[in-house]
């Protein structure tokens, strides 16, 4: 659990600060990289909003930690009950949004009363906050002020085009309404000033525009979104910038709200900082869980071995498709390279590759091109791929100081058993300290992790049949 942080003692600290420090991508920090492939959060948010197809349906309810006693907080079941500007409407409809999913039915009408109110909102990934989100600024423009209105933050270039588009797309029948992007590649001549009423963009090149250019007045707005807070909180120096902004904001004109997929209390401890007397709702998490997933482990000395068992066991389960993580690139390198040499058709994903190459290994997964998909940790959050029936731990996940990483384990193999699919874990162990971290998963989730023999042909055809 990360320690806790005193915000209020990081702002005032921040505030003296005259320019944020940049970390400088040193040597070691690249050794560590090689070393453990860390997911880059806000590549994994990215990836899981381009590939995914609509929707993370989440049966939880809506848990409402704090409201204001004076307002009342509603939930809507449909559109039409949000007195929505027709045209906006028309748009909602036209992006296929039929009924507002769980966090939009608690979510729109708190963004979207009046008087305004302050919102903190956790989500998991995938069940409609950004739509949400864009809802509120859409409809908070007031299209006879030729200036600045509505300023979403995001934390990355790409994350930023992605709301943008969103945006764009929910105000096709509101031509009227003007977007512009705060990211690198944006130029604004000096000495000019912005008319349209929406900014999405990256904190240094808002910081950039609003205070030291001017070219916008963020006093005058009446509404900002700090999106992805999570993965904001994760960039070193994105905290600074999003205090200075916010510092400028006039917190009695200019509605707050804040959106992040995960439930850390660092988020949240930042998000009260930030967020004077919100509304906080939070979906709770779906709980992945570990049922309809047989566990096993194989006992090797080396790995070569490694490898003999994810061929014995290949050759012999009739797997759909399967997964095998690694713990670094280099062995997910080697491994794919030895399966390739052995005739089996593998494809590899890992840090190395840059988020288009991921989404095209991950779409010829799914088409079934390649019936192994090789990788490290930087896959393991967000990504469905409802075929996968067997995920090999070449590796088993340990965390920086070597212990079991429960949590990476059960997103490796939680999704293998959903959908009432049952799924096959094998866990290949080479050391009394890897045999170690599988004792310490299988007493943390309390299921047993059965003994594998890959030499017992018979064994393994049973595994294959699902017994
Ligand atoms: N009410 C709705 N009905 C149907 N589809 C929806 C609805 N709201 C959002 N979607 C779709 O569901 C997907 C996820 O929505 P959205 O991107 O808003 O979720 P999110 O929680 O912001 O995800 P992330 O945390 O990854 O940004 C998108 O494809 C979006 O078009």
């Amino acid at each position: 659990m990360s320690e806790k942080i005193d915000w209020a003692k990081y702002v005032s600290e921040t505030e003296k600060k005259i320019e944020c420090v940049e970390i400088s991508n040193s040597d070691e920090a690249e050794k560590k990289s090689e070393d453990s492939d860390k997911p880059n959060p806000a590549d994994a948010s990215l990836l899981a909003k381009i590939i995914r197809k609509g929707l993370v349906e989440n049966k939880n309810d809506i848990e409402v930690q704090r409201k204001d006693p004076r307002s009342p907080l509603y939930s809507i079941k449909s559109f039409e009950a949000l007195n929505l500007d027709p045209n906006l409407l028309k748009g909602v409809y036209e992006m296929g949004f039929n009924a507002p999913s769980k966090i939009q039915e608690t979510a729109l009408p708190a963004l979207l009363a009046d008087p305004p109110q302050n919102l903190i909102a956790q989500s998991q990934s995938g069940t409609g906050k950004t739509a949400a989100f864009v809802l509120a600024m859409l409809s908070r423009v007031d299209v006879t002020k030729k200036y600045p209105q509505v300023l979403c933050l995001s934390p990355t270039y790409e994350l930023a085009i992605q709301t943008g588009e969103v945006a764009a797309h929910m105000a096709k029948f509101c031509p009227e309404i003007e977007m512009k992007y705060a990211v690198s590649g944006e130029v604004v001549p000096r000495n000019t000033h912005l008319t349209e009423h929406i900014i999405i963009g990256t904190p240094g090149k808002v910081l950039d525009w609003a205070v030291k250019f001017r070219v916008f007045d963020l006093k005058k707005l009446c509404a900002f979104v700090l999106d992805e807070a999570d993965v904001m909180i994760s960039m070193q120096g994105h905290q600074d910038q999003c205090i200075r902004i916010h510092k400028n904001l006039n917190a009695a004109t200019c509605q707050m709200m804040f959106f992040s997929a995960t439930y850390d209390q660092q988020v949240m401890d930042f998000a009260e900082l930030i967020v004077k007397n919100p509304i906080i709702i939070r979906l709770k998490r779906e709980e992945e869980s570990l049922d309809n997933i047989r566990q096993y482990y194989v006992r090797c000395n080396n790995p070569d071995e490694k490898y003999t068992a994810i061929t014995n066991i290949y050759g012999t389960v009739g797997i759909g498709q399967a997964i095998i993580f690694c713990h670094t690139r280099r062995t997910a390198a080697w491994l794919s390279e030895k399966m390739s040499k052995d005739g089996h058709a593998v494809a590899v994903l890992s840090g190395d590759l840059t988020v288009e190459q991921r989404i095209s290994v991950l779409d010829r997964f799914r088409e079934g091109k390649e019936k192994v998909l090789i990788t490290t940790n930087v896959l393991s959050r967000g990504i469905d791929v409802e075929q996968v029936t067997i995920v090999v731990n070449f590796d088993l996940p340990i965390d920086m100081n070597g212990k079991a990483d429960c949590e990476t384990y059960l997103h490796r193999i939680g999704r293998t058993g959903r959908f009432g699919k049952s799924g096959i874990a094998i866990n290949l162990v080479d050391s009394e300290k890897s045999m170690g971290v599988c004792k310490a998963i299988e007493q943390h989730f309390d299921r047993k992790i059965h003994l594998l023999d890959t030499d017992d042909s018979d064994e393994i055809e049973k595994i294959g049949n699902g017994n």
